[in-house]
């Protein structure tokens, strides 16, 4: 079941440095909330302060609350493994494990939790899958083949197949058509529109025109200069934050007079 995230003053250092400051959102079941801002407002950091990623990079913490419905991911009893099993992540790059056939692929996230499957649960889990990200045709005949044997907009979908594999309430998405050409880009666009009807979708995009295409939410991230932390200036429906926005600088970054 797709999840509520809530979040409520957030910070996120790396070492002593501010990323991002006080950062507070809802983010709604069965949406897509599009985070947009110029580069270094820490739309990526703040992304991935919503499943415990950021505290992967040596030095880095969050203060703060995040709720996903009514359990705070910060919580010292929560297992940060088992908050990314429950957020999904989706890179810019795609990126299958090159050693593993297209099969285990899909099923990698149930060895990094270390599930046992029967084989067949597991190939049931990765024709759902691979169908869920319309897939299924194109690599039927070819699972055992490895991942890197894939187009890139095709290991995209792999990876988003394997993000949901394990069943997730949130999918977190950074940049995830940038290494894509465009035919590549709208069919994933196409499936985020398909997945919103279960997850709980979040994605860093600097293309205005997917923002626009894709979400019903849109984040407008800025900074106020070098070595500033990265804020959130204002969220609202996506319709209203590209024709009638309420912050003057929001207008003019989808206007491209900055960033
Ligand atoms: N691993 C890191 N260690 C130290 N500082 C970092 C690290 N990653 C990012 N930062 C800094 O945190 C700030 C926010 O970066 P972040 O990548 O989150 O921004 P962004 O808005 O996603 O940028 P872009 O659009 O260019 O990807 C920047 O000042 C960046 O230099």
């Amino acid at each position: 079941m797709a999840k509520r995230i809530d979040v409520r003053g957030v910070n996120a250092y790396y070492g002593d440095v501010v990323a991002v400051r006080d950062i507070t959102m809802r983010i709604e079941p069965c949406s897509v909330t599009a985070l947009i801002g110029p580069s270094g407002c820490g739309k990526s950091t703040f992304l991935r302060t919503l499943n415990r990623m950021h505290e992967v990079v040596p030095g880095a913490w969050v203060e703060g609350t995040v709720l996903l419905d009514d359990v705070d991911l910060y919580a010292p009893e929560v297992d940060p493994v088992e908050v990314r099993r429950q957020v999904g992540m989706v890179f810019q790059r795609p990126n299958p494990f090159p050693t593993m056939s297209i099969y285990d692929n899909v099923l990698a996230g149930f060895r990094l939790n270390n599930r046992r499957l029967r084989k067949s649960e597991a190939d049931e889990i990765v024709e759902r899958s691979l169908r869920q990200v319309h897939l299924w045709d194109e690599v039927e005949r070819r699972l055992t083949k490895s991942g890197s044997s894939l187009s890139g907009g095709q290991q995209q979908r792999l990876c988003i197949a394997r993000a949901i594999a394990v069943e997730p309430e949130v999918l977190l998405m950074d940049e995830p058509c940038s290494a894509l050409d465009p035919i590549s880009t709208l069919a994933i666009e196409d499936l985020i529109s398909q997945l919103k009807e279960r997850y709980t979708i979040v994605i860093v995009t600097h293309n205005m025109q997917q923002a626009e295409r894709v979400s019903d939410t849109t984040a407008f991230f800025n900074v106020a200069g070098q070595g500033e932390p990265g804020h959130l200036v204002e969220i609202d429906e996506t319709k209203k934050i590209f024709s009638n926005p309420a912050n003057p600088s929001t207008e003019a970054y989808i206007n491209g007079r900055f960033g």
